[in-house]
Parts: structure tokens; sequence; C-alpha cells
């Protein structure tokens, strides 16, 4: 089964307005997919998305959870994917049209997220929205400044193939037989040779084997020894 296929189940069991709480199993499941790219976030947030139209007040509220978790979990490809317009016009209008839970939890997210992303430019979309939206009259909760913190560590972003002609570790130069490989682990291109290993890498969320140079793989292996 395609690993989108497996998205979509977790997140159908992770919102079923049959839960009598969250499915925390899942939601982390989820997660994992997403930070280990076996699902795009683009598309993780487009389905999270739908779900958020559900006509069942309880099936909204475990999608809230659900994407609470992805924040807080799978780095700026989530968060880069959040702070558009009509993500954030969404949770504005279930502020306006749900009772609580619903109603609070969205208030309590938008806050969220103001306060923690508050020194990105890049995502002042959302602190506008929390300002606009007080100017309006939305009561917010009490900002709990613990609940707001989120660092996780993520995968770097991979070095641009046009970038480097030769392997950054063994200087190689590349060429038809001597092909570019990404580690994984520091996002730099090296050759087979020098990139031939696997390993998983936790502090990513990376869980399964995937391609590593040979100074990250020693590195990793020494982290996961001690
Ligand atoms: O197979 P090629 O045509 O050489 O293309 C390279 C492979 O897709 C590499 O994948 P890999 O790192 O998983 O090997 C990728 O890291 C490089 O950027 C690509 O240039
Ligand atoms: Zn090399
Ligand atoms: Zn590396």
């Amino acid at each position: 089964m395609s690993q989108t296929k497996v998205f979509d189940r977790l997140l159908e069991k992770a919102t079923s307005n049959l839960l009598l709480e969250n499915d925390w199993e899942s939601i982390l499941k989820i997660c994992d997919l997403i930070r280990q790219d076996d699902v795009a976030s683009k598309y993780a947030v487009s389905s999270v998305k739908k779900k958020l139209t559900s006509d069942n007040i309880h099936t909204i509220g475990y999608t809230l959870e659900c994407i609470e978790s992805m924040v807080k979990n799978c780095g700026s490809k989530i968060h880069q994917e959040i702070v558009q317009k009509d993500f954030m016009e969404q949770m504005k209008s279930l502020c306006q049209q749900k009772p609580d839970p619903v109603k609070s939890k969205c208030l309590s997210l938008i806050q969220c997220w103001s306060h923690a992303f508050r020194k990105n430019p890049n995502y002042k979309i959302v602190e506008d929205y929390y300002n606009q939206m007080k100017m309006e009259g939305f009561q917010f909760p009490l900002l709990k400044e613990s609940e707001a913190m989120f660092d996780v560590e993520e995968a770097p972003l991979w070095i641009q193939d046009s970038d480097s002609t030769s392997c950054f570790r063994c200087r190689s130069e590349f060429g038809i037989i001597n092909r570019r490989h990404h580690c994984r682990a520091c996002g730099q291109i090296f050759c087979h040779a020098c990139s031939s290993k696997q390993a998983p890498i936790p502090k990513f969320g990376i869980e399964k084997e995937v391609r590593v140079c040979d100074g990250c793989f020693d590195k990793l292996k020494s982290t996961s020894a001690a």
C-alpha cells in the first residue's frame, strides 16, 4: 500500500467521530510519515483542511488535534502550508461558526502559532490574523507560553545539484559515471563511494534507513552507541 494511502487511513482513524478520546498512536504515525517525507506536507495539509469542512463537530475537533501535533512535530515544511491566507481564513471562520470546544481550540491554536512564529517575518500572517481577530472582539484564552514553544530539529535542505560539481568529501568530479547523491543527514552532495551507507536519523524523526555520507554515518553510529 502506498504511503499516501497509509496516511489517508491514519487520518480517517485519527479524526473518526466515533472516537471517545484522541488516537495519539495514529496522530504520531501521521507526524512520522510527514517528517520522513513519506507523504508530502502539501498533501497532508490539504487533506486536513478537507476534514475541517466536516459536518461532524467531533471530526473537526479531532482534526484540530492532528493539526496541532503536525505543527509541533513536523517543522517548517508544515508551517509553510498553514501560514497561508486560505488556511487562516478557514480557522477564523471556524471561530465564527462553531461552538466550543472547537471554537476555543481554534482560538488557542491561532494564538499559540502567533506567539511561536512571532520572530519569523515570513509567517507574519498568523500574527496579523491574531491581532485583527482581537480587534474584532474575539476572546482569546490566556496564553500558555510553554505550549507555544516548539523548535523541532528537522532535516537540512538539500544542496542544489547545480551548486556542486564534485563530491563534498573526496572532491571527485561528477559526470555520467560518477553520479551525485545526497546525504539525508547533512544535505550535502557526495559520490556513491562516499555515501553508500544507510542509517536511520532519529533526531529528524527518520526511523527508516536512508542514504547518509560516511562522515554522518560515523557520527550517527557513535551517537546511537552512546
Ligand atoms: O540518479 P541521478 O540521475 O544521478 O539523480 C540523483 C539521484 O536522484 C540522487 O538520489 P539519491 O541521493 O537517493 O541517490 C539525488 O540525491 C541527486 O540530487 C540526483 O542528481
Ligand atoms: Zn566522494
Ligand atoms: Zn552527511
